[in-house]
């Protein structure tokens, strides 16, 4: 069925492990308790999708992996798009981009959706690690350091997230910073992206639970447009990307691993690997674990996926050694 109102559409951009998931999940509950059906268009960059196992069964969900949409399947994106409104008829769509996508590129590929059906694209959100950019900034280089900028720039909503691993003063410091940056954008400090959704929503144009009085505000987003603007044409123009210096091992077990083993392997990994997530069995524990590795903080969740999810580690980062990291992994599944 093809709908007739105004489908709304929200990006999701932050980089690597900053809490776009964390806030995707309080978004669905938001929606759902308004008796709303929101869907889901995941992105990333390795060939498994972990963070869909903490998305319930019921809200439609189109994976892209593989690749970055912002570059190598940006293309695919408003087709996702179309399909999901034909198939789902969802009363929003969420688009949660990897964390090295540029969003000035999946801005591009959401309005070329909007070519051939009626979505209302509502802003992004990006969501910030405030210890990561803290560390980012007072070194003041580095692509890491550029692509943050630039979903900060990019916002229509900025979320200052893991303010528990700042102090105070630091807090303060990098508000004012990504002000600086954009200021069009209200900067929301957060733990866990604790926040009332609708004060989120509410800051760029909300989605209204009567699906027929979606089609207005499509005026309320603005993407800080006079120092963007040209940021936008030169993007299209030179397809210059930020981050392809990124790398991805996924690295499939063959069996249970020992927790404490595995913990002081992931304490010792590289610095180059910024970002890692998996599902583990441990040989020591009697359920499975969601694990995550986000900025050098570790965190295990326990969960019991549904259907076959087979034991893996996805680890993301610049420039670090594989074959290390392969050959760490196989001495834990022998130990
Ligand atoms: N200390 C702390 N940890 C947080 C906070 N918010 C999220 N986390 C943890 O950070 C890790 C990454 O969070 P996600 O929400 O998966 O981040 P993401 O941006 O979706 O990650 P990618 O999809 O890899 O880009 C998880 O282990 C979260 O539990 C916070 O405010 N403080």
């Amino acid at each position: 069925m093809t709908k007739q109102t105004m489908t709304p559409i929200y990006i999701l951009s932050g980089f690597l492990g900053s809490g776009k998931t964390t806030l995707l999940q309080k978004l669905i509950a938001y929606w759902q308790e308004q008796g709303l059906l929101p869907a889901v268009i995941m992105n990333e960059v390795g060939d498994v999708n972990l963070d869909g196992l903490l998305v319930q069964e019921q809200v439609p969900m189109t994976e892209m992996l593989g690749g970055c949409i912002c570059c190598s399947i940006r293309g695919d994106l408003s087709m996702e798009i179309a399909g999901l409104i034909q198939r789902d008829a969802p009363d929003v769509i969420v688009v949660e981009a990897t964390g090295v996508a540029n969003p000035m590129e999946i801005l591009d590929g959401v309005t070329e959706a909007a070519l051939y059906q009626k979505i209302e694209l509502k802003g992004v959100i990006t969501v910030v690690d405030a210890a990561h950019l803290l560390e980012l900034y007072h070194n003041q280089k580095g692509k890491t350091f550029r692509l943050m900028q630039e979903q900060i720039r990019t916002a229509s909503c900025l979320i200052l997230n893991k303010t528990d691993r700042v102090r105070a003063d630091e807090q303060e410091l990098l508000a004012s910073v990504v002000t600086r940056w954009n200021e069009y954008a209200p900067v929301l400090p957060a733990i866990r992206c604790d926040l009332e959704m609708s004060r989120v929503l509410e800051s760029m144009g909300n989605v209204h639970a009567q699906p027929t009085s979606l089609a207005e505000g499509n005026e309320r987003f603005d993407i800080a447009e006079d120092d963007n603007e040209g940021d936008v044409s030169s993007h299209a123009g030179t397809h210059h990307h930020t981050h392809e210096h990124v790398m991805v091992y996924t690295h499939y077990l063959n069996g249970p691993v020992d927790s404490a083993e595995f913990e002081s392997f992931i304490a010792n990994l590289p610095r180059e690997v910024y970002r890692a997530k998996g599902v583990l069995t441990f040989s020591d524990t009697a359920s499975r674990f969601l694990f995550q590795y986000a900025f050098r903080e570790p965190d295990f969740l326990r969960i019991r996926p549904q259907g076959e999810v087979p034991d893996v580690v996805v680890f993301i980062g610049e420039h670090f050694s594989k074959g290390l990291i392969e050959a760490g992994m196989r001495a834990l599944e022998r130990s």
